[in-house]
Parts: structure tokens; C-alpha cells; sequence
């Protein structure tokens, strides 16, 4: 396919080399010309995934209308809370039977929508056109062809199958799903349950706590993407359990790491500031997922947990005493916890 990466971070870096390596023919949009420059002349983003050879044939661009023109896959790999102003600037130039592809795992803050949902509202397009793409993918490991899988995700399974295609290299190996929902959800839920992980870590604790916060994180976050309408087993997969269990253990996650700076005692502030403009979603979409959740009455007490601590001042050693103090439970995957 003729493919566009519209973001360079780490991810989309990532992204748009697996690409070329399946065959595509890919350009990449860079913000800053500067970067734009060092993707074609040093063939690395030393911003991002510095010491990554990029392929030769990976080109960068900074202008938009440059970078769409002619494109039939667009990725969209910027974050959450600004896909909605970047797609709004990007609209007046995307090819109108381009299909539209979300990398970004978070839920928009200001209307509670998913990056699909974002995307339709933007562009008007059809939901044939619109895809995301969500999986154990932690962008470095899979910039050195370390093997993984993910999920694409788009309600046209025809769609879906065309992507997955583009996205067959000998080191990724994606999978189609319908589900798009389900999809999402796993990834925006996944790295607020990640925070809570590192906050864990950080405190010192072990591989009992961290087990019993991925398993109940997956607990809540089903309870949430049922109430969407989501397939229980899509969070049983790679875009559910898969990337919980990724994100929450690897030392090279920015929301566990952001949470382990927090469970070692320093402040929102210090923690923001260490991530080196990195963006570490859960931090934003803990209130997002929680709004959710309120809305449809879904009990998520470790994503209110994790809220309360980024947002409203809850000491993180406190945390532990709020979630443990809570009342016995059996354990099922009902609407409440
Ligand atoms: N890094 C990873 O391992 C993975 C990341 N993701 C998701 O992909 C999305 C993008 O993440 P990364 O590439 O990792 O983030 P990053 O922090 O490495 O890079 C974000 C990119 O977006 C750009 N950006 C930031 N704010 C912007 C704005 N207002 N307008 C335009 N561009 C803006 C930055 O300049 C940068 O190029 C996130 O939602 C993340 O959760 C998903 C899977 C893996
Ligand atoms: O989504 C990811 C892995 O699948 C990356 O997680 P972080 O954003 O926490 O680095």
C-alpha cells in the first residue's frame, strides 16, 4: 500500500519501519523539519529510538499536504488528547477513499470518545475507513525485530484483512478482529492499570502484587468493555490480557515507569518531567476511562485509585490501604467488583 505515518515518536517510528520491511511504500510526517531531515540523510529518529537503523527507503516529510497526497493508508500516531486537532488540520488534504488507521491508546478527555469515534467525527468517513491497530508492542522491542503480534481492528473485515496484509513482516504478525471496541478499550485501560503497576514497583512490592493488578485490571477493564458493547474475547487477547501483561511488567513502559517514579516518592511534576516529552497516556486517560466508567456505572476501583493519586492528591502509599480496605468480594466479572 502506499502508506503514511503522520507522527514520529517513538511508536510511529516504529510503525512506519515495519511497513516498509512488509513491502509498502511509506513516507513518514515529522513536526519538525529538523527531524524530517534526520530520517532521510542519517536514517535514524535519534529523538525517539536512537541507535534503530531506519530503511533506507523510509522517507520523511513536514509538510501535511505533502505527506497525504496520494496516500492510501493514513496511521495516525500521535497522541490521544491531540488527534482531534491534528486530524481537523490534516482533513482538508486526506485523499477522501483513504483508510485511516489509530495507533494511539487513550480515550479524548473532553467528550470521553474513542480514537474511532474521534476519527468518524473528524472525517465524516464511513467506518469502512476507519481501523486501529493495538497489541503487546512496546515500540523499542519491535524496532529491533524483536518478534510480536497486535490486533487490527475495523468493523469491515475486508478492511481489516487489507492492513493486515500491509502489515505482515517477518518479525510482526498482526491479527484481524471486528471488534473495534473491544480493541480500544484494552489499550486506553491497559495503561492506567500500567501506572498503578509501576506505583506498585515502585513501593518496593513484588510479582504477587503486580499479578493480582494486571489480573483484577483485567477484571475491571472487561466490566468496562462489556458495558460498550465490546467482545469479552478481545480483552482475552492481545489487545487485552496481551498488552496488560506487557505494559504492567516491561521497565521500557512509559505509564509503568512514570507510576514507578510516583511509587518511589516523587511528585506529578518530577514524574512529568523525567518522561522527556515521551507521552504517557494513562496519566491523562485515567480520568477519561474513570468518566466512563461513572457514566455507565462500572466499578473500576483500580483506575479510580490510580485518578486519585494523578489527579487529586491521594498520597500513593494511601492507595494501597483505600483499594485493600475495600469490601470482600467473590470473585466474578459481573458489573460490579
Ligand atoms: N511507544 C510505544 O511503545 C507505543 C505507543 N503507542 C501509542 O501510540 C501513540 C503515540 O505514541 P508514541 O509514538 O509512543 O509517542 P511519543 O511520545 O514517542 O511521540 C508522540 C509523537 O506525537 C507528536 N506530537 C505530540 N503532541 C502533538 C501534537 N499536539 N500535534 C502533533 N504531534 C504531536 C510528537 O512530536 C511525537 O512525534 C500513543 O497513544 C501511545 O499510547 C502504542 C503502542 C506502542
Ligand atoms: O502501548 C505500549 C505497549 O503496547 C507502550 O506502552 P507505554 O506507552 O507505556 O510505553
Amino acid at each position: 500500500m502506499r502508506a503514511v505515518v503522520m507522527g514520529s515518536g517513538s511508536w510511529g517510528t516504529a510503525v512506519a519501519k515495519i511497513l516498509v520491511d512488509a513491502g509498502n511504500e511509506v513516507t513518514m510526517w515529522a513536526r519538525r523539519p529538523e527531524l524530517a531531515e534526520q530520517i532521510n540523510t542519517r536514517h535514524e529518529n535519534g529523538d525517539y529510538l536512537p541507535g534503530i537503523a531506519l530503511p533506507a527507503g523510509l522517507t520523511a516529510v513536514s509538510s501535511v499536504e505533502e505527506a497525504l497526497a496520494g496516500r492510501e493508508l493514513v496511521v495516525c500516531a500521535v497522541p490521544s488528547q491531540s488527534l482531534r486537532e491534528n486530524l481537523t488540520q490534516w482533513r482538508e488534504f486526506l485523499p477522501a477513499d483513504a483508510v485511516l488507521l489509530s495507533l494511539a491508546k487513550g480515550v479524548e478527555i473532553s467528550t470521553g470518545d474513542r480514537m474511532s469515534q474521534v476519527m468518524k467525527e473528524v472525517t465524516g468517513f464511513d467506518d469502512s475507513q476507519i481501523a486501529v491497530l493495538s497489541g503487546p508492542n512496546l515500540a523499542r522491542e519491535i524496532a529491533e525485530e524483536q518478534p510480536a503480534a497486535t490486533v487490527i481492528a475495523c468493523s469491515d473485515e475486508a478492511v481489516a484483512q487489507r492492513i493486515q496484509q500491509a502489515f505482515a513482516a517477518s518479525y510482526f504478525r498482526p491479527y484481524t478482529n471486528t471488534d473495534v471496541v473491544g480493541t480500544e478499550i484494552g489499550g486506553a485501560a491497559k495503561n492506567v492499570i500500567a501506572l498503578a503497576c509501576g506505583m506498585a514497583a515502585g513501593m518496593g512490592f513484588g510479582e504477587n502484587t503486580l499479578a493480582t493488578l494486571i489480573t483484577r485490571g483485567l477484571a475491571e477493564t472487561i466490566r468496562l468493555g462489556t458495558a460498550l458493547g465490546a467482545d469479552i474475547t478481545t480483552l482475552a487477547g492481545l489487545a487485552g490480557i496481551g498488552d496488560l501483561v506487557a505494559t504492567c511488567s516491561s521497565p521500557l513502559s512509559r505509564n509503568r515507569t512514570f507510576g514507578a517514579r510516583l511509587g518511589e516518592g516523587a511528585s506529578l511534576e518530577e514524574a512529568q518531567a523525567a518522561t522527556n516529552g515521551q507521552v504517557a497516556e494513562g496519566v491523562k486517560s485515567c480520568r477519561s476511562v474513570r468518566n466512563l466508567a461513572r457514566e455507565h456505572g462500572v466499578e473500576m476501583p483500580l483506575t479510580e485509585a490510580v485518578y486519585q493519586v494523578c489527579h487529586e492528591g491521594l498520597d500513593v502509599q494511601d492507595m494501597v490501604g483505600m483499594l485493600l480496605g475495600r469490601t470482600t468480594k467473590p470473585e466474578v466479572y459481573g458489573a460490579t467488583d
